[in-house]
């Protein structure tokens, strides 16, 4: 049976990259860059006061009469000659002429000027950020592939990137299967189930920028199912459905993937929870995403396979799994990856210790929610011990 690497190099080889589009800036947190940005000028684009004080010019002498201001927001105002110096704010030009700033706490005000504190000597060149120390004009600040976070924003606006290319995001439908199924609201007979994978679907990828996405229900019935997918495939470019990939009579996923064009990547791959996921490409190339339907399979594979998927098909360079420890001896599965939801915590030593949750069941959604994130063991014999690390992908 598929390795879980060998599923994820499938994946990967199917998706490809999505097409760009220009955003505003006030639309882009959140989203992939997909350009290069480079510095629009120096950095500070002046010499620049970094306290509030006076502009005065490197002498012996110790008392100085106030010429005139120097303001944020004002060209460099000239420093006349003698013993002057002029008041100068915090993010002001340097005035030409002055080669150095002391702060107001460092002064006292006397005779319309201002002096010296008692043993205090400036040295020529302080309190000043000089033009382009943090970057030249033509520096690479972003390359293609980030995410807009709170300093990329930055950078942009201050770089005047009114509007910016990012990766499209891609028309995504979620469905879920089964009679059993109801909504979230209203009743609830005993032998239905309300409807929560499709949820925790929807929000995994909304919470990695991918917008809101389409959330569907249809039967257990192969028309039915044909019919309903056939329309989400010409309206979405990801189909994500849960449910109805297994081998029971009502899986009809697999069959009417068959009769709407979708070829097959591949069905099961050799992990629990999550064996029966199945993977394949639709006519026009849309790619779909059969996840088992209980609910710690579903969205395990949503975020060992969909997530990582969609997110490098827009350019995303930086993944979100990291290595973590073990915090307890964890079971390994003979022939078998096995995911094992986990709670976090620093460890004294400085390294995140996963401490494996407790899930009895794969169909256990209430008590995922004491977990962060699961844990991927390799297949095996015997216990991982403590100590061993793993890789880990949170919700
Ligand atoms: N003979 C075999 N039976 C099963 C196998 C197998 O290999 N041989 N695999 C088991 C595994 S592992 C899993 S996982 C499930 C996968 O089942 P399906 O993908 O066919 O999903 P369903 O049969 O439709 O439902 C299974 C389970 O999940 C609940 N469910 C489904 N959708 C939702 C939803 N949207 N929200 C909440 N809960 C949902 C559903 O009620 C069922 O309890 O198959 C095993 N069987
Ligand atoms: O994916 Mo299934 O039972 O392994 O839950
Ligand atoms: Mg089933």
């Amino acid at each position: 049976m598929l390795e879980t690497y060998e599923a994820e190099v499938m994946i990967r080889e199917a998706m490809g990259q999505v097409a760009t589009e220009r955003v505003a800036l006030e639309r882009a947190a959140g989203r992939v860059l997909r350009q290069t940005i480079r510095a629009e000028r120096d950095q500070p684009p002046y010499d620049r006061v970094t306290m509030d004080g006076v502009a005065l010019r490197a002498s012996l002498e110790r008392h100085f009469d106030i010429a005139g201001i120097q303001r944020a927001g004002m060209a460099a105002e000239q420093l006349p000659a003698g013993a002057v110096c002029l008041e100068a704010m915090t993010g002001a030009m340097l005035p030409i002429g002055a080669d150095m700033v002391v702060p107001i706490e460092r002064l006292r005000r006397r005779d319309g000027g201002v002096t010296l504190e008692d043993g205090y000597t400036p040295e020529p060149g302080q309190f000043i950020h000089r033009k382009g120390v943090d970057c030249r004009a033509g520096d690479t600040l972003l390359t293609s592939g980030v995410r807009l976070n709170a300093p990329a924003l930055a950078i942009l606006a201050g770089n005047g990137f009114a509007d910016v290319e990012v990766a499209q995001i891609q028309r995504i439908a979620i469905f879920s299967t089964g009679d059993e199924l109801v909504p979230v609201g209203g009743p609830v007979r005993e032998w239905q189930i309300r409807r929560s994978n499709e949820h925790a679907i929807a929000g995994a990828l909304s919470a990695r920028g991918f917008g809101s996405s389409d959330i569907s229900w249809v039967a257990d019935d192969l028309d039915a199912t044909v019919q309903a997918l056939s329309e989400a495939l010409v309206s979405h470019d990801v189909l994500i459905l849960s449910g109805g990939v297994s081998m029971g009579t009502y899986d009809h996923v697999p069959a009417a993937m068959q009769r709407l064009g979708v070829t097959k990547i591949f069905h099961r791959i050799a992990q629990r929870p999550g064996g029966p996921m199945w993977f394949g490409i639709g006519p026009k190339g849309q790619r779909v995403f059969g996840l088992p339907g209980n609910p710690v399979s579903a969205l395990c594979c949503c975020v060992r396979y969909v997530v990582p998927a969609l997110l490098e098909a827009q350019g995303l360079k930086r993944a979100e799994r990291f290595t973590v420890i073990l915090a307890a001896e964890a079971m390994l599965l003979p022939a078998l990856t096995r995911f094992l939801p986990v709670t976090l915590r620093q460890t004294g030593a400085g390294h995140i210790a996963a401490a494996p949750a407790p899930i009895p069941t794969s169909g256990d959604y209430n008590h995922l929610g004491t977990a962060d994130g699961f844990v991927e063991l390799p297949p095996g014999a015997g216990h991982a011990p403590v100590g061993t690390p793993v890789v880990f992908h949170g919700w």
